[in-house]
């Protein structure tokens, strides 16, 4: 099975061709594809597969030819990665599957347009930002307010005085079961400058990963009400680097860097 190695500020991801619909990838496939002693490593997968060979996206073939299947590192499905999708788009125009410029990729949180800068940064349209409300979570045995953002997955985006850098983001935080039944990604965020944030994010399925590009949208849109703001050019400093999230009052828009690192074939159980 070939694959490709490729990350956006350090949240990596292990991209499987499978334009023909071939690969039936277990849970268990892909947690052996992630483990980063006994496999490739990555936070996850993005199959490269045809939205019209998937019942799940078929509907969205009109817009977008190709479907990012995306999982996380312990096999779980996800509607949408921001990050994902940004190397996604780079693995397209590198391998000739789509012309560089302006294109739709499907996921499961609908068609995503994406746009390869000539600087190599990729920007994606992740459309608007729901908030739901408030909510908590418990890290290190201290409980912080935050709030519910849906980007098509779930977020909790906390904005907190405590340094996010002293944080233990080691293990699962505490949240409410009822308003996150399928699990949720939760950023702790510090405001330090003009509309410039510092985040580290424990992710639903992934653990502690270096970047979240949905968890980026939403830390921007917490920490813009924090500032009494809806609009805005927000830089978004994470572990593996810095990403830059526009808010314009309807839609969200993510930049950063998506490169290639490395290709190869893995043999064995797959
Ligand atoms: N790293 C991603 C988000 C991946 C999915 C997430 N772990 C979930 O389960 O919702 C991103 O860049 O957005």
């Amino acid at each position: 099975m070939r694959f490709v190695k490729g990350h956006g500020t350090g949240n990596d991801f292990v991209v499987v061709p499978d334009p023909d619909a071939r690969l039936d990838l277990s849970p268990r496939d892909v947690a052996v594809l992630c483990d980063r002693r006994e496999g490739i490593g990555a936070d996850g997968v993005l199959r490269v597969v045809r939205t019209k060979l998937c019942p799940e996206v078929d509907a969205l073939a009109g817009e977008a030819e190709w479907f990012m299947d995306y999982r996380n590192a312990d096999g779980s499905v996800a509607e949408m990665c921001g990050n994902g999708v940004r190397v996604f788009a780079r693995y397209l125009v590198d391998a000739g599957l789509a012309a560089p410029g302006e294109f739709g990729v499907a996921t499961r949180s609908g068609v995503k347009r994406v746009r390869l800068g000539a600087e190599g940064d990729v920007t994606v349209d992740m459309g608007r930002p729901k908030v739901l409300g408030d909510s908590a979570a418990v890290v290190s045995g201290r409980a912080y307010r935050g709030l519910n953002v849906n980007m098509g997955n779930p977020h909790l985006a906390c904005v907190i005085d405590d340094p996010v850098a002293g944080l233990d983001l080691t293990t699962e935080p505490g949240y409410d079961r009822a308003t996150y039944p399928d699990g949720v990604n939760v950023e702790l965020i510090n405001l330090i400058g003009d509309r410039t944030v510092a985040m580290r994010v424990h992710e639903r399925g992934s653990g502690e990963t270096l970047s979240c590009g949905t968890g980026a949208v939403a830390t921007a849109v917490a920490a813009a009400r924090a500032a009494g703001e809806t609009e805005g050019v927000w830089a978004v400093r994470v572990r593996g680097g810095t990403v830059t999230v526009t808010l314009d009052g309807g839609t969200s828009c993510l930049s950063g860097p998506a490169v290639l690192v490395v290709s190869g074939e893995f043999p064995a159980v797959l």
